[in-house]
């Protein structure tokens, strides 16, 4: 278990630079499977979970090159279809969330796609009904086994149909997608997810001869086409990693610049910190914060009702924000709700920011108020362990904040998404350490 050591309560000050979006990565690794020409992807963050699936990628026998920092080349024409039959796999499939996405593109170009109940974080029931309700809907036999938790759909050819989705889950979504642009005939799939990961992997399919509309829409049109071509595909900066980076300068009272985020697919991330009182710059295509030395104050609804944050699908907050809105709320002025609303057990890592001192209430396991300190006492350094990756951001956060130095455990979890992350937090002055 890998464990930070990290010196907290000094200003911080600089540049960052975001990674590539992992979420989007995942769709993007998995979509290679779709044609057996080489595709070259730029900007893949080095991040765990990345790593993993492009691992898994080689085991099926996809040519996988580094061509420099960053950019990959892939190519997918001698799949070793055995592959997914063995231990090794049941294995390596369980390792990440985003492996789940291998079974679209493996089902639509060869007849069949098998998956072990993926990983990811402990957050709640994480139900993967809305894939397989889709491929069946595309014509696919599916089978589960419940001992081994091991999922399996095939078909000859599936066959383009309309689909309501039951959630716009944005995973399923991806899937779908992968496995209804080598369909035959129109798939029309109505509450799809359309967040920016969506739209990219729907660009890219685009580049490779898809016929896709409706991009960036809950309502997707898919044409079926008989094969895929070859590509190069550029990934967005991680605009969680940007909101992390954001309620990080806010906490620790530094100015920051955030290079490059693309503000147009940024949704309502800037405007939920604007909320708290933070105050966000826009410079050509960066964020700039500047230092919050009086510190900031949480703006209530018009009626004078009191603030609430809550998730919901694209173009709505995005879930993955709402630990670090949480944290970053605990040094505001004022009170906030920040309600959950997706997953049940994502909240219960304040117990860690009780212990440091921080004002918050557990209503609920999707609810929390947090009374803010507005700077007039500061968190206290203490040791803990990171429950998930957004938790165990949210803790380095809290612990820059911190007077004292703060131990977090079960870094792994962090890791998984944030790439190099204490070299480019030291880079901007933080005093931290993987011991
Ligand atoms: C690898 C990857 O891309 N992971 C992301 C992806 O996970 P993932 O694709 O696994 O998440 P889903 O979009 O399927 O759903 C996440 C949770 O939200 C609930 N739900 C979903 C849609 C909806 O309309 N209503 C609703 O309540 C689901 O029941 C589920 O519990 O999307 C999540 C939701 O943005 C993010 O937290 C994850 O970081
Ligand atoms: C929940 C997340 O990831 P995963 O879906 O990979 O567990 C996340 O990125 O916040």
């Amino acid at each position: 278990m890998g464990t930070f050591k990290i010196e907290g309560g000094h200003q911080l000050h600089g540049e960052i630079i975001p990674q590539g979006a992992k979420n989007e990565a995942l769709q993007i690794l998995c979509a290679v499977l779709l044609t057996p020409e080489e595709v070259t992807v730029n900007n893949i963050p080095d991040i765990i979970d990345v790593n993993k699936l492009i691992d898994l990628l080689k085991n099926l026998g996809v040519k996988v090159k580094k061509l420099g920092k960053g950019t990959y080349s892939f190519k997918a024409d001698d799949i070793d279809l055995d592959y997914l039959q063995t231990e090794q796999f049941k294995q390596d499939g369980r390792g990440l969330r985003g492996s789940i996405m291998l079974v679209g593109p493996l089902l639509a170009r060869f007849g069949k796609g098998y998956i072990p109940k993926p990983g990811g974080d402990k957050i709640g029931r994480r139900r993967l009904d809305t894939h397989f309700e889709g491929f069946i809907k595309l014509g696919a036999k599916f089978r589960y086994n419940r001992e081994e938790h091991f999922y399996g759909v095939e078909a000859q050819k599936l066959k383009g149909t309309y689909m309501l989705l039951d959630e716009a889950s944005v995973t399923g979504t991806a899937n779908i997608v992968m496995a209804a642009v080598l369909a035959e005939g129109t798939t029309t799939i109505y509450n799809a997810a359309c967040e920016p990961y969506l739209q990219q992997l729907c660009k890219m399919l685009l580049r490779m001869g898809a016929k896709i509309s409706g991009i960036g829409s809950n309502l997707l049109t898919i044409e079926g086409v008989d094969s895929l071509g070859g590509t190069e595909h550029t990934m967005l900066p991680d605009m969680i990693e940007i909101g992390s980076w954001v309620g990080l300068a806010a906490m620790t009272q530094s100015e920051l610049t955030i290079k490059d985020v693309s503000w147009k697919d940024l949704g309502q991330i800037p405007n939920a910190f604007q909320k708290l009182g933070i105050t966000l710059e826009k410079k050509d295509d960066d964020i700039y914060i500047p230092k919050h030395t009086n510190g900031y104050e949480v703006q209530n609804y018009i009626d004078g009702s009191i603030l609430t944050l809550a998730d919901a699908p694209w173009p709505g907050l995005t879930p993955d924000l709402l630990s670090i809105l949480l944290v970053v709320a605990t040094q505001a002025k004022g009170e906030v709700v920040i309600h959950q609303k997706m997953f049940e057990s994502r909240l219960f890592f304040v117990d860690k920011l009780l212990d440091m001192g921080a004002k918050i209430i557990l209503c609920d396991p999707h609810r929390a108020t947090v009374i803010g300190h507005d700077f007039k006492s500061t968190l206290k350094a203490t040791t803990m362990v990171s429950p998930d990756i957004r938790a165990g951001v949210s803790l380095l956060i809290a612990a820059l904040s911190a007077k004292g130095t703060s131990i977090i455990h079960n870094i792994e979890q962090i890791d998984r998404g944030y790439e190099n992350i204490e070299e480019r937090l030291r880079n901007i002055g933080a005093r931290i350490e993987r011991i």
